[in-house]
């Protein structure tokens, strides 16, 4: 009857396909993120199948509830390859029931309800099932997308006793989209919002992002770049974003925008932005009412001010807190926030772009309304590809400091280069500040427990776009799941998401995962090396920051110049903020300030941020430095070698089409990584007149090759 097995094959899948598992979007091209739900084995179906198979849950259901089943039925109809049925009514049998606030639990079920608080959710195993219980319906939906990835990631759902509740309050992605739909520091593609269709056209990218944000608990967008256009204030423009709003809010995703500070000249027709003006205050408090008649539950506003060539309060002689407080009293009566960032940098403290922050900020702790939170990047300069934490957290007991993680790799390689990022974010949190003595971590100051902070934040500049598989490349998608999971969980453990991720994304066979995720773990360390090891940094060539251009020196601003970074000379290399420099290590509370201050002390890999050393300099390695900073950097081209060659091993195990593009990609890296290293190495030859140690391979080109190809998509060599 059948010519050939793929007409059988077609018929079958006509049969049995439901729509929601046989639709549009293709496995293989990656857009269903970690989102994917293929069948399992039927051996090891039949544990899970006992835990879920019938869904009870309230008949008045919300829509939030109502995506929470949708996402179980679509899990488990793919998973356990038999779609479950879903029932109103308890006594009718089931065995996955969704308790919502007052809902009655089952029997059993003994959960202390008060204590998960207004997001969080527990799963507990109960006789012939588990609950998944929540005060509210997104709690609901965020254990539901648990649920799964227990099932996902090949985790025994007997005996479940889990409570989740969130390290802080708003957990959000900064979108650097512009009105145009381009990106600033985008590398997949596009913007997402596409406004010229808003509001009229609802593109249904928007829930699918709004359901991969909710599947890793991220409860807020921030739409518009932070390098901002009045125009996005506009009627037109919040119309559009109340379009937005309507799509994310079944989801948990609130709405926040990005304020240009001189909005009220560009599109209120007034002649000053003064935040201490009558009239000003009196725009901002309007517009405010009015983004709310829209969107009641806006978030609020996101704010880059006095900031490479932002308007802001000091425009008008006023402070960063006289600026942040204005907006937070006109969103206050709404409910709503303002997100100050504290990325500045000025003409004071010339000596020392990393103290310019810190110096202009830890003076108003104290000073901010409370629905104020000051926004800082992980590090003091600018998500590098290591920077220590920046001192300003901790210092500032009075102000809540909301942590700014970049996921788009800005300086790590754009899409192209595999750099796992939940290790550099984990490094981060983890570090202590000594703020009030030992294991005062960057987490503890983020999450409030330290200092008694009420409202909480972690922000994440994203790296989603209009790309088939959203984040430009497979591996960024792992930098979006962790940035999620470790905003949820500041104490989640990177290596762990990684193997979710990788077993969610990819293949659940431990031959696959182990080698990927000790592949992710050493990418950090690998981009490191090549780039800006043993603590240089911003090395980057100059606008695009992705090629190597440590000889860059002659810019109008010295703060954009890497020999500004990395000092190198006849003598020696590397940025003295000890006493004797810039002094930066006195932002650091005792004893780090000691610690950082003294060269035995620093770790390696951070030696050159705070010290400038003599290129014979003996490391802890026995070799010079000059020799080490060759080393590492020969180094990280045999890591990236050795990640492509571990890659090729594993041929087979996903489909072709997402290993194909991630063999192209990282033989990419590695002829880039390839390009640093010989180009950084011709650089500070140059400089420092060394000979290079026994056995290590010049640069196959003179200095003024590197200098010539120094463009973004450059290295065809
Ligand atoms: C949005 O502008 C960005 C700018 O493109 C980027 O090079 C730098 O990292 O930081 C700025 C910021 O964070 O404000």
């Amino acid at each position: 009857m059948f010519d050939n097995l793929s007409a059988f094959r077609i018929l079958i899948l006509a049969i049995v396909c439901l729509p929601f598992m046989c639709g549009a979007s293709r496995a293989e091209d990656g857009y269903d993120l970690w989102l994917r739900y293929p069948a399992m084995e039927r051996g090891e179906a039949r544990q899970y199948k006992a835990a879920a198979k019938r869904i009870v849950v309230p008949a008045a259901q919300s829509e939030t509830l109502e995506l929470a089943v949708r996402e179980l039925e679509r899990g488990l109809a793919g998973m356990l390859d038999a779609a479950p049925s879903v029932a109103s009514d308890a006594k009718r049998g089931g065995n996955l029931w969704l308790v919502s606030g007052d809902a009655a639990l089952p029997q059993g079920a003994g959960i202390d309800m008060a204590a998960l608080g207004p997001e969080g959710y527990a799963i507990r195993s109960v006789d012939g099932g588990t609950v998944i219980a929540a005060n509210s319906d997104i709690g609901v939906l965020y254990g539901a997308f648990h649920f799964l990835r227990l099932m996902q990631t090949r985790e025994n759902v007997t005996g479940l006793d889990i409570t989740e509740i969130p390290s802080v309050d708003v957990r959000i992605i900064n979108h650097w989209d512009n009105l145009d739909r381009t990106v600033e520091r985008g590398y997949s593609g596009a913007s997402i919002w596409d406004w010229h269709k808003l509001p009229d056209y609802l593109d249904p990218r928007y829930e699918d992002y709004a359901r991969a944000l909710a599947s890793i608990g991220i409860n807020g967008v921030s739409l518009t770049n932070v390098n901002a256009d009045a125009m996005a204030l506009t009627p037109a423009y919040l119309e559009k974003a109340a379009a937005l709003a309507g799509v994310f809010r079944p989801y948990g995703v609130k709405i926040y925008q990005t304020a240009r500070f001189s909005a009220p000249m560009e599109i209120g027709g007034l002649d000053t932005a003064d935040p201490l003006d009558p009239e000003v205050r009196a725009w901002w408090k309007a517009k405010a009412d009015e983004i709310y008649e829209l969107i009641p539950d806006f978030g609020g506003f996101l704010v880059k001010a006095n900031s490479e060539g932002q308007p802001g309060p000091q425009d008008y002689g006023r402070n960063h807190a006289d600026g942040a407080n204005m907006l937070a009293d006109a969103l206050a009566p709404h409910g709503g926030i303002v997100m100050w960032r504290a990325f500045v940098y000025s003409e004071h403290n010339p000596e020392d772009r990393a103290k310019q922050a810190y110096a202009q900020f830890v003076p108003l702790d104290g000073k901010f309304r409370d629905n104020v939170l000051v926004q800082v990047k992980n590090g003091p300069i600018d998500f590098q590809p290591r920077e220590p934490f920046h001192p300003m957290f901790g210092a500032m007991p009075k102000t809540p400091l909301m942590m700014e993680f970049q996921i788009t790799k800005e300086y790590l390689g754009f899409a192209t280069h595999l750099v796992y990022l939940g290790a550099y974010y984990e490094e981060v949190l983890s570090a202590d500040t000594y703020a009030q003595g030992e294991g005062s971590t960057v987490a503890k100051i983020v999450d409030g427990s330290l200092q008694d902070i009420e409202l909480t934040g972690v922000a994440g500049v994203g790296n989603a776009g209009s790309d088939r598989n959203w984040s430009g490349s497979h591996f960024d998608q792992a930098n979006w799941y962790a940035f999620g999971r470790l905003a949820w969980d500041l104490d989640a453990d990177s290596k762990d998401i990684a193997e979710d991720w990788a077993r969610m994304t990819f293949a659940n066979d431990d031959a696959f995962v182990r080698p990927v995720v000790a592949m992710m773990m050493e990418s950090r360390e690998a981009v490191v090396d090549y780039m800006t090891p043993l603590g240089l940094t911003h090395l980057m060539a100059t606008g695009h920051h992705y090629g190597p251009g440590p000889w860059v020196c002659d810019l109008a601003r010295p703060e954009w110049n890497p020999c500004y970074y990395h000092k190198a000379d006849e003598e020696g290399i590397g940025f003295d903020r000890t006493a004797s420099g810039s002094n930066a290590v006195a932002q650091y509370e005792a004893p780090l300030a000691e610690i950082y201050g003294d060269v035995e002390t620093t770790p390696e890999n951070l030696l050159l941020w705070f010290h400038h050393l003599p290129w014979d300099y003996e490391m802890k390695s026995g070799r010079t430095l000059w020799d080490e900073l060759v080393m590492r950097y020969t180094e990280g081209v045999a890591e990236v070698h050795e990640m492509r060659e571990t890659w090729e091993g594993l041929e087979g195990y996903i489909d072709q089409e997402r290993y194909d593009q991630i063999v192209a990609f990282l033989k990419i890296q590695e002829k880039e990584a390839q390009w640093w290293r010989d180009a950084s190495i011709a650089y500070f030859q140059s400089v420092s007149g060394r000979p290079l140690p026994d056995g290590v391979a010049p640069p196959p080109h003179d200095l003024d090759y590197y200098k010539a190809i120094s463009h973004p998509y450059a290295p065809g060599h």
